[in-house]
């Protein structure tokens, strides 16, 4: 008997590990595999089911990625999703459109509960939205069963060849029924019956890693995150002291962080610890830079140079290890993805870098798949639990040039946003927080005088996966006592803004 599969289709959506993922949580073996996968191939696989992404393009535009017609006969069932719905309608003859109103993030929609697809669902449910074409009219044969008030059609079926599609995302934690609504096209629609497993995924990357480096030396960039912490146990219990951790101090950390990540990884880890302070050099490096993915770039070159000297002093070293994720890889741009940001890990690479390879142990893993392993691993829960920092740090938070001056203002009114969210007890609630300085300047009052001075935003949003997040909705005391002590106690602030935006259609991060 045939291994039990559902395949996906990459049509270069933000979300097709995750749909991949969600699958493999409801005990179905699954891959992804490029949209122009040959009907062939598709026919050899035999897959119980096949899912279509999201995808950055339009359907009717030139170019557009688009799959072989005769996927619709072969009588294996389809869910598009988002694009993919689109391109199915489009392919079957229906028509896509320009949407009148775009909807991006939070949205109801309204089903009907006779679908397979939404058996068990509630009448009413939010979902996650991120589109601009919509579906205009429906391919012959084909009935709408869920809309929301700016979208006519937010699911369409043709339940007697198994053709389904959702203009929103059930794959992402913010759509509330979507993982009910992916294990109905399992089982309700696929009739798959649930044979897969996990392995554990530590032990066997450990014994892997282990088999890979054999007896050569490896660095690993260390930041003192939950990522690369997760990544430097795990060769460290692989390969030992063969490995040594590298940690850069590039002056766009926050507030005393240099010293704390020292003082917990020469005090509390067995490992080979340096701590490189090149401050100076990226300030040179970033002076007069305004433009988000060059000083991204900027920095991505410059975190490798420092490794690449470090490696040096040490002999020969074979590899360098990151703690890149999976946001990481697909937010800068994977196959038919867009460049939402080029994270200075993976798209702020350098062309040339100087070790025989980059090893990145958790690169097809999400945020809480990683914390999840942590702590399988041992590593203490206030790491784990840590809140992300970006790699190029408070680069990315001050818009705009980077100076050290902007570098300080920032880093005291980070301190004061952290220290009262933390008084509230708010700081394991919330996925992220951080405060960003605007660019923007405006006239204030103080003591009687005017000034002139920058205005500082705050940002809090609840996520899991960092994939999508919803702005948190602080309590207004909290804000207050903020915005009080930042005016009053950082110079050259005199403004205090909340970013009320989710991701989509912001990010989290400001640039
Ligand atoms: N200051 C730094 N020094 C050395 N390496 C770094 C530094 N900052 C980032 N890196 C490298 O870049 C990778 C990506 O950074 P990222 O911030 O996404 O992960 P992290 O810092 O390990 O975890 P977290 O997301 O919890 O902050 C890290 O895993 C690490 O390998
Ligand atoms: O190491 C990193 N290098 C980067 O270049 C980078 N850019 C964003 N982030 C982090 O990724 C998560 C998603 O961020 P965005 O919604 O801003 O894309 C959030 O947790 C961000 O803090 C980065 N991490
Ligand atoms: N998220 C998506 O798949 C978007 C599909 C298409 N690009 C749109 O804007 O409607
Ligand atoms: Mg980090």
């Amino acid at each position: 008997m045939d291994k039990e599969i559902v395949i996906v289709l990459d049509f270069g959506g933000q979300y097709n590990q995750l749909i991949a993922r969600r699958v493999r949580e409801c005990n179905v073996y699954c891959e992804v595999l490029p949209y122009d996968t040959s009907l062939e191939r598709i026919k050899e696989i035999n897959p119980k089911g096949i899912i279509f992404t999201g995808g950055p393009a339009s359907v009717y535009a030139e170019d557009a990625p688009a799959c072989d017609k005769g996927i619709f006969e072969l009588g294996i069932p389809v869910l598009g999703i988002c694009y993919g719905s689109q391109l199915m309608t489009y392919s079957l003859g229906g028509k896509v459109s320009k949407a009148p109103l775009r909807e991006y993030g939070k949205t109801e929609i309204t089903v009907k509960n006779e679908s397979k697809l939404f058996a068990d669902v509630k009448d009413t449910s939010i979902c996650w939205m991120s589109h601009t074409d919509y579906i205009e009219q429906l391919p012959e044969g084909f009935t709408v069963s869920a809309y929301s008030a700016s979208c006519p059609v937010a699911a369409l079926e043709k339940p007697s060849q198994n053709l389904y599609g959702v203009q929103f995302h059930p794959e992402v934690v913010h759509t509330q029924e979507g993982t009910k609504m992916l294990r109905n096209f399992l089982y309700n629609v696929c009739e798959c019956s649930g044979d897969w497993k996990m392995d554990s995924f530590t032990e066997q990357s450990i014994k892997a890693l282990r088999e890979k480096i054999g007896d050569k030396k490896v660095l690993c960039a260390l930041s003192g995150g939950v990522d690369s912490s997760v990544a430097a146990v795990m060769i460290s219990k692989a390969v030992g002291k063969q490995l040594t951790c590298i940690f850069v101090d590039h002056g766009l950390l926050r507030k005393d962080e240099g010293d704390e990540v020292e003082k917990i990884f020469t005090e509390q880890f067995d490992v080979n610890f340096v701590r490189v302070n090149a401050q100076q050099r990226f300030y040179d490096k970033l002076a007069g830079v305004a433009e988000p993915e060059e000083k991204r770039k900027i920095i991505g070159e410059e975190f490798i140079r420092v490794f690449e000297e470090e490696a040096k002093k040490i002999g020969v070293v074979d590899y360098l290890v990151q703690g890149t994720i999976y946001p990481d890889v697909i937010e800068s741009g994977l196959g038919k993805s867009a460049v939402i940001k080029s994270h200075h890990n993976v798209g702020g690479l350098p062309d040339y870098v100087d070790f025989k390879e980059i090893i990145e142990p958790l690169r097809d893993l999400f945020k809480d798949e990683v914390r999840r392993a942590g702590l399988e691993i041992g590593i203490p829960e206030k790491l784990v639990f840590r809140q992300p920092f970006p790699g190029p740090g408070l680069a990315i938070r001050i818009i705009g040039e980077v100076t050290e001056e902007k570098v300080k203002i920032l880093q005291e009114a980070d301190y004061i946003y952290r220290e009262e969210i933390a008084n509230a007890g708010l700081d394991r609630s919330i996925g992220q927080y951080f405060a960003a300085l605007t660019n923007m300047r405006s006239v204030g009052v103080m003591g009687d005088e005017r000034t002139y001075d920058y205005a500082v935003a705050l940002r809090a949003v609840t996520t899991t996966d960092f994939m999508t997040a919803e702005a948190a909705d602080l309590p207004w005391e909290v804000l207050g006592k903020v915005s009080s002590r930042i005016v009053n106690e950082v110079k050259h602030i005199n403004r205090v803004l909340y970013d009320c935006t989710g991701k989509p259609p912001a990010t989290i991060e400001f640039e």
